[in-house]
Formats: structure tokens, C-alpha cells, sequence
């Protein structure tokens, strides 16, 4: 059995918790029944001896498997992992996600992708990465009496990603403790504002309109101050072409928006002046997480 899901950028900027895109970066795992436990990595974390000894996957993947079935298995897990470990691309929902699809799959119990998802929510409170890594595309999510309520769109293949992962890794749960615990109304008129206008720009194609409203004032700035190279990242990416340019997740990666047409002129831009970081174009993913029994 086979489970992949893809990785995600979540905030686009002002929608902060609430919005995500999925791309077609992904992790991959294989399960099959085996006499003995065993684990193979490869790709990203293949040497973190934290997913070998105590890999969050293995974790819930068990809680699910030992709630489902009453029989005593053992499995082989491989592992194919794209996404990079805290660098803002939702490689935490990834394993999320894949470790509750896998559990239910290898039992043959169908799941429901709207049941995932909310099962998903008990290990990541905030909906904007778990919803694209389920479902694919652009989507708006919050969190109503302990259910994800989403709304998700296509992204058209007119459209790519231009990606810049600098090497140094930012954990999710440490940077939200940067953030201020207030906010100006100002600064909350501001999100709520660019926040709806990005939402409705992607809703009805206005992609002109992705570079004001991709504006923040909530957690960018107080995030990217940890790496000020950053701030030249997203400069140099808007003066490139980009559509819109924001911190990806909770950073440390600068995810950008463009037409397919500029993304290869803004990526060598990019790599030209940011050698150092990992930079590459991707497609979007409309489609999510993906089963194959
Ligand atoms: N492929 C993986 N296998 C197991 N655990 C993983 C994997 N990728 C990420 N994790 C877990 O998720 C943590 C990173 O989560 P987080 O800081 O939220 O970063 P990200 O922005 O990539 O989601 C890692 O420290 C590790 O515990
Ligand atoms: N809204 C969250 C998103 C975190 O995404 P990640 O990919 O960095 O885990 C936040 O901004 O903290």
C-alpha cells in the first residue's frame, strides 16, 4: 500500500491560520505486512536520527492502527521524503496526514477525505496546511466546533511556484511563541482586508490583484527578522515578476507565485543571487492526499 501527500505553503501572506496552497513536492510512504518492524528513510530526514528512533509517523500511525484493528501486525515502513523538515512547507501535516490515511487503508477501511481531515485537526489546531494536504488547491479553512469548514479551489496550470529554502530550519512551534500576544486595529482591519481580497482574488483569477493582497502585518515581519536575508528574498522575487511573494508557513522558505511563462527567468534570478538556498519552480496540486491499496 502506497500513501503520498503533498506539501504545503500555508498563510499566503496576510491569511494567517487560515489560508494554504498545496504543491507538487511530496512525501511518500509504502507499508507492507512483515514478519519484523522495520523503517527505511530516504531523501530529506534520511539522517535525522529523531525519525529513526522515534518518528512521529510510526506514532500515530500505531494510535490509529491499535484502535482499528484487534490483530498484532508488523509492518516494513518505507519512506520517501521530498518535504524538508521545518523550513514552512507542512512536512508536520504531511506525516499527519499520511499516518491516519495509511491506518485506516492498511485495515481496508475506506475514509472519508472530510473525516481525515477533522481527525487530522486533533494534532495540528490550525487548518491552513492540513486542508490543501488533504484536499489539493487553494484553500480558505477555519475551525468551528472542532470541525474543519473549508472552501477549495483549483489552481489553473497557467500558474507555478518559485521556491527559495534557505539551510537554516525554523520549528513551527517556537516561532509562533515570537509572535506579539497584541495587535493594533489597524494592523487586524489590515489582515481581515487583504486577507478577504486574497481569497476572492484567487476565487475568481484575479492574479494582478495577488501582490497587494498578498500583503501582512500580522506574523511576516516579526518572523523574518530571524533571518533578514529574507527581506531580500521577497524584493528581489517581486522585482523578478513575481505575482506575490510571502514567508512560507512559518518560514525559514520564501514562496512565490508567478505565470508559468516567468517562472524560469525569476528562478535563475533567485539562484543567481541566493546560491547559498535551495531554490526551484514546482507545479500545484489539486489533488491532495492519494491512496493506492
Ligand atoms: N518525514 C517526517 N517523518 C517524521 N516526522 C517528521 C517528518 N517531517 C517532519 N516531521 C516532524 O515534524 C517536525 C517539523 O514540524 P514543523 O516545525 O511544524 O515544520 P514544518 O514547517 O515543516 O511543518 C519535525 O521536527 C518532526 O518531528
Ligand atoms: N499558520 C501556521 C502555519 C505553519 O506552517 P508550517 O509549514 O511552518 O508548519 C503558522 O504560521 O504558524
Amino acid at each position: 500500500m502506497k500513501v503520498s501527500v503533498p506539501a504545503t505553503s500555508a498563510n499566503l501572506g496576510p491569511g494567517f491560520d487560515s489560508l494554504g496552497i498545496a504543491i507538487t513536492m511530496k512525501n511518500q510512504v509504502i507499508i507492507r505486512p512483515s514478519k519484523f518492524h522495520s523503517v527505511s528513510l530516504k531523501g530529506e530526514g534520511a539522517n535525522n536520527p529523531v525519525l529513526k528512533d522515534n518518528n512521529m509517523f510510526i506514532s500515530i500511525f500505531n494510535d490509529f492502527y491499535h484502535n482499528l484493528s484487534h490483530k498484532k501486525r508488523h509492518f516494513r515502513f518505507e519512506f520517501f521524503n521530498e518535504i524538508p523538515l521545518s523550513r514552512g512547507l507542512g512536512s508536520s501535516s504531511a506525516v499527519i496526514v499520511s499516518a491516519i490515511a495509511s491506518a485506516y487503508a492498511i485495515e481496508g477501511i475506506k475514509l472519508d477525505k472530510n473525516k481525515l481531515l477533522n481527525l487530522a485537526l486533533a494534532y495540528e489546531n490550525h487548518p491552513d496546511n492540513i486542508t490543501p494536504a488533504v484536499m489539493g488547491g487553494f484553500n480558505v479553512a477555519t475551525v468551528q466546533d472542532n470541525e474543519v469548514r473549508y472552501i477549495n479551489k483549483s489552481i489553473p496550470k497557467a500558474l507555478k511556484a518559485v521556491i527559495v529554502v534557505p539551510n537554516r530550519p525554523i520549528s513551527t512551534q517556537l516561532s509562533r511563541k515570537t509572535l506579539p500576544f497584541k495587535y493594533s486595529k489597524d494592523d487586524v482591519i489590515f489582515n481581515i482586508s487583504h486577507s478577504s481580497l486574497l481569497t476572492a482574488a484567487f476565487m475568481s483569477e484575479d492574479w494582478k490583484m495577488l501582490r497587494t493582497a498578498s500583503l501582512d502585518k500580522v506574523h511576516q515581519k516579526y518572523r523574518m527578522k530571524q533571518m533578514p536575508e529574507l527581506f531580500d528574498v521577497q524584493k528581489s522575487a517581486l522585482r523578478s515578476g513575481a505575482l506575490m511573494s510571502t514567508l512560507s508557513g512559518s518560514g525559514s522558505t520564501l514562496f512565490s507565485i508567478c505565470f508559468a511563462d516567468d517562472a524560469k527567468r525569476i528562478e535563475k534570478a533567485l539562484r543567481n543571487r541566493f546560491s547559498h538556498f535551495k531554490v526551484f519552480t514546482s507545479d500545484f496540486d489539486n489533488t491532495g492526499v492519494k491512496i493506492d491499496l
